[in-house]
Formats: C-alpha cells, structure tokens, sequence
C-alpha cells in the first residue's frame, strides 16, 4: 500500500472539516491556535509517512496520559486498586461520580484518574522528566519540551481538576501534596509534539511492548491492556462512537490531537484544534475514519 499517497488522499477528503468544531477556550492558549490538519503513520519497521502539517508541534493534553499510565505500569506499581477501568459515559472532566464510588475514579484516561496516574508517578521522582525522557528517545527529537506558556495558562484555569485532587486527597487517593500534583499534570498536558512524534513514541503499543530501540517497556499484557482501555475510554463519553466510525484503541486531547494503534502495524496521529462537544478533534476523527476505511485496518 502505498501510504504516502494515501494519507494525501484522507487530507484533501478531510479538508471540508477543517476549522469545524470550536477550539478549547477554557485553556485560554489553546483558543489561539491557528486552524490546520496533520496526519503521521510510524509502522512497526520504522517507516514514518505523514501529509499536511504533520511537523508542526501541538499540545498533546489528554494523550499525555496513554504515556503516563505506560510509564506506571512498566514501573510495576498496581495502579488498579487507585483508579478503574469502565467508561465513564461522562465528560472528561467530570466531578459526578466520584463522591458515589469512593474517591476512585472511573478510568485513567478521564482527568481525575490520569492525575491518580500522575500522583503515582510522582512517587517515584520527576513525573514529568521521566515522560520527557521517554518521548524524546522515542522519537527521537532531544527537543521536546513543555510549551510554558500552555502550562502558565492551564495553571491559571485549573480550579476544576484541582477540585477533583482534593477531592480524592480526602478520600486518600493522593500520595503526594495536590499542588505538586496538579504542576506535574499540567506541564505533562503542555508538552507540545507533532504528529510525527506523537505517532513515533506511540509505536510500543503497535509492537506489544517493546520500544524504538528494540527493548521491552511493557509485557504483552499490560500493552494489551493499554489498548483496550484505549478504545473504550480514550475518547471519553464519545468511545462507543469512536469504536463505531474508527476500530482503533485511540486518545483524544484537547489540543485537538488523536493517537490510534493498529497492534502488529503502526501508530496514527492526527491534528486538527476544532472540537466536537465531547472535546474530540471533529477533522481528526474524520481522518481516522477515513484511513480505517480506505485501509481495512481495524481491531474488529
Ligand atoms: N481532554 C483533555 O485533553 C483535557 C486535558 C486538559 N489539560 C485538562 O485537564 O482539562
């Protein structure tokens, strides 16, 4: 197949998409995105082919945390008893059903479990060092970093994930003081990458476990794992759509990225700032229905 030509097909069919949808304002940075579309296809041989603006750097948000909870569980700590794994059918920043079910949050893709995800990193030193060291040697640009001003104007606007961290802090789902929490989860959402090395540092879960440099982060279960919570939870209270158009494990973020594994073949990230009401890029979750289409590449 021959990919380049085809991932130029899925920008021009997308391209009546792009700048639908709104931008997330309530991060005021991100609201003053320019509009665009970039799409990246890393294979499991190292093969990496992208269209549009495949380039250009974007703030990862949410996907971070498909990374985070990879970084925890490589680490061997039993995340599960802190957090679940059912979609939660709610938004991803929802407060609701965490004074029901005890301070645990549904999942670790939802804002309250990856800040669960990021306490417990945080245990084990700089959380947010320990990412950027795995996603500069994945994709092997040194330098990736935090995009600070993201990071000041997220911090500015955090009242509602800082709410959900005390509130878990009171049920004891906190191991480290709410505010160096709350620094790490924010500067982890503000790194900025393109969809080149998004799709790049992704490839562990397209290989089962095992990273660019041939050795072995994950078991092949806990890989597994991460997909499959991936396809129903990664886009939130709009996974059973997702699963629906696109077949893939996939992880929205509000910067209008979207990361997709095809476990045995490649990692696909697309880009596009306009959101749908569930904060999922509306261009971008056409593009991977698009390419799960024209490709047949799917989980199902
Ligand atoms: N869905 C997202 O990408 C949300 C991430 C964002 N940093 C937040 O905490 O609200």
């Amino acid at each position: 197949m021959d990919l380049a030509a085809l991932l130029d097909r899925i920008a021009d069919d997308v391209a009546p998409e792009v700048g639908r949808g709104a931008v997330a304002d309530y991060i005021p940075a991100l609201a003053r995105v320019r509009p665009g579309f970039g799409i990246a296809v890393a294979d499991v041989d190292g093969g990496v082919h992208g269209a549009g603006d495949w380039l250009r750097p974007f703030s990862v948000q949410s996907m971070s945390k498909v990374f985070t909870l990879a970084l925890v569980l490589a680490r061997g700590d039993d995340v599960w008893t802190r957090v679940g794994r059912e979609p939660s059918g709610d938004p991803f920043n929802s407060l609701v059903q965490l004074e029901h079910e005890d301070g645990i949050p549904r999942n670790p893709f939802i804002n309250a479990g990856a800040l669960v995800v990021t306490d417990e990193l945080t245990c084990h030193g700089d959380a947010v060092g320990a990412l950027l060291s795995f996603l500069r040697a994945e994709s092997g640009h040194a330098d990736i970093d935090v995009d600070a001003e993201v990071a000041a104007s997220e911090a500015g606007h955090a009242d509602r994930n800082r709410a959900l961290a005390y509130f878990m802090a009171s049920y004891g789902n906190m191991r480290n003081p709410v505010p160096s929490v709350l620094d790490q989860y924010v500067r982890q959402c503000s790194i900025a990458m393109s969809c080149r090395d998004v799709a790049r540092s992704a490839l562990f879960l397209a290989r089962h476990g095992i990273r660019n440099d041939g050795t072995r982060l994950l078991g092949l279960s806990s890989a597994k794992r991460i997909n499959a919570v991936m396809l129903t939870c990664g886009t939130y209270d709009a996974a059973g759509e997702f699963a629906y158009r696109v077949g893939l494990p996939g992880k929205s973020g509000v910067g209008g990225g979207i990361v997709a594994i095809v476990p045995g073949r490649c990692a696909v990230c697309v880009w596009s700032p306009g959101l749908d009401a569930r904060g999922n890029s509306v261009a971008g979750v056409a593009a991977l229905d698009r390419f799960t289409t024209l490709t047949g590449w799917s989980v199902f």
